[in-house]
């Protein structure tokens, strides 16, 4: 009994629920865990909110009930129904928006998911569906712990001139500012470097998130400096689904054209990026197995894209030691780290493509100046260790 911890990551594609097993004082062993994907366009009913429920229908968490969710009662319940026999001792979630009020994890209360939840605006694609199954547990077993782990606050270090927008001050007042995203990824990116390679982790590292939301972080000694991601998950490199940089005179033009927020809203998020150029697929690898030109040219706008951005970010670390490919894309795919690092020759950067194509922990030349590292991202675990935390603390 309360020896486990449940851990839920809703991404804007994916779901994933870890367990960890608390047995051992003051550590956290992963004990199983299991991701649907393909959630959302691919799969237009069924949602997270859905799965959540799915799975959490009983206290005990065994039960997967949700008649109309077939295949996610299926999969769900063929890993959680035979596993989770134990009410957890905590339930840690990703929120992707903790807004300005939220620069580390925090006990879920009311006042807290109500200040929540008027973020949605503001992250659409996911702060619902991150949402959603902490507002379930809340209100039928009030009394398991819950807390809410930032997408946001490992962001929270930007300096000033970072943070804004050339805006007036009063919209930086309202919460109009460069918050980033992604943090739980680049916060155990951050840990793993300086556990495995501290000299690495002192410089200057630029970690390239590339997953179905995709950004970039340059950090100095592990700290965030400088992320892609704005305001909102739409800045920055092109996504799945997402455009990225985008100038914002064209929303006001669609907004000229007749286009509706809901309308406008639809567009940047489920339809555009790799999906919205290509006319084919959101998933690279479809577009990398096609012959038509329009997937060549979102794969190339991709890569022109992330290795741009990368640049930029040189500029607030005042250099580049080591890049780090993270998530989905950066983990997997040789053929698009291999474009992003050959717009980046002019750097120095050099790959050795047989440890590319492998998919090697380092995967520069030896000759390279700058190192090139691809590090399997974990973000279920910084929620854990968030969790624990919290709940020792009993932050409130
Ligand atoms: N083997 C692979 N080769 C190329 N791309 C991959 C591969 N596996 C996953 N991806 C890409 O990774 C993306 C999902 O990234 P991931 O980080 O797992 O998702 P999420 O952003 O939902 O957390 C998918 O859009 C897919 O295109
Ligand atoms: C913030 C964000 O874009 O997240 P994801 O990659 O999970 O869509
Ligand atoms: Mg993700």
């Amino acid at each position: 009994m309360h020896d486990i911890l449940l851990v839920i990551n809703a991404g804007s594609s994916s779901l994933k629920f870890h367990v960890y097993d608390l047995r051992e004082p003051d550590t956290l062993s992963f004990a199983y865990g299991g991701q649907l994907s393909g959630i959302g366009g691919a799969h237009p009913d069924f949602t997270v909110r859905d799965a959540a429920k799915a799975v959490l229908v009983q206290r005990d968490l065994r039960a997967a009930e949700a008649p109309d969710l077939a295949a996610a009662q299926k999969t769900l319940g063929d890993w959680l129904g035979t596993k989770i026999h134990r009410v957890p001792r905590a339930v840690g979630h990703r929120i992707v928006h903790g807004g300005p009020q939220f620069a580390d994890s925090v006990l879920v209360s009311d006042d807290v998911l109500r200040y929540l939840e008027t973020l949605v605006p503001l992250a659409p694609l996911h702060q619902r569906n991150n949402l959603a199954p902490v507002r379930v547990i809340h209100e039928q077993w009030p009394d398991i712990l819950q807390v809410a782990c930032f997408d946001t606050a490992f962001h929270r270090t930007h300096d000033k001139v970072v943070e804004r927008f050339a805006l007036p001050q009063s919209f930086y007042d309202r919460g109009v500012r460069r918050y980033g995203f992604h943090g739980l990824s680049y916060d155990y990116i951050a840990q793993r470097l300086r556990r495995d390679m501290p000299e690495v982790a002192r410089g200057r590292v630029v970690a390239a998130h590339l997953g179905s939301g995709a950004s970039a972080c340059a950090m100095l000694d592990g700290r965030s400096v400088e992320s892609t991601m704005g305001f909102t998950a739409l800045d920055g490199l092109p996504m799945a689904t997402r455009p990225g940089r985008l100038d914002p005179g064209v929303v006001l033009w669609m907004l000229e054209q007749g286009m509706s927020h809901d309308e406008i809203q639809h567009l940047l998020y489920n339809e555009s990026g790799l999906k919205g150029l290509s006319g084919i697929s959101a998933d690279i690898r479809d577009l990398q197995a096609s012959d038509a030109p329009s997937a060549q040219l979102a794969l190339d706008y991709f890569a022109y894209r992330v290795a741009e951005s990368i640049a930029g970010l040189c500029v607030a670390i005042k250099g580049l030691d080591t890049l780090v490919f993270t998530a989905g894309i950066g983990e997997h795919s040789a053929p698009a780290r291999s474009s992003i690092c050959g717009n980046l020759a002019w750097l120095g950067i050099e790959l050795d493509e047989a440890l590319n194509q492998a998919n090697a922990p380092c995967i520069s030349a030896a000759r390279s100046p700058i190192a090139v590292h691809v590090l399997p991202t974990n973000e279920e675990l910084v929620i854990a260790q968030q969790t624990l935390r919290a709940i020792s603390a009993g932050k409130r």
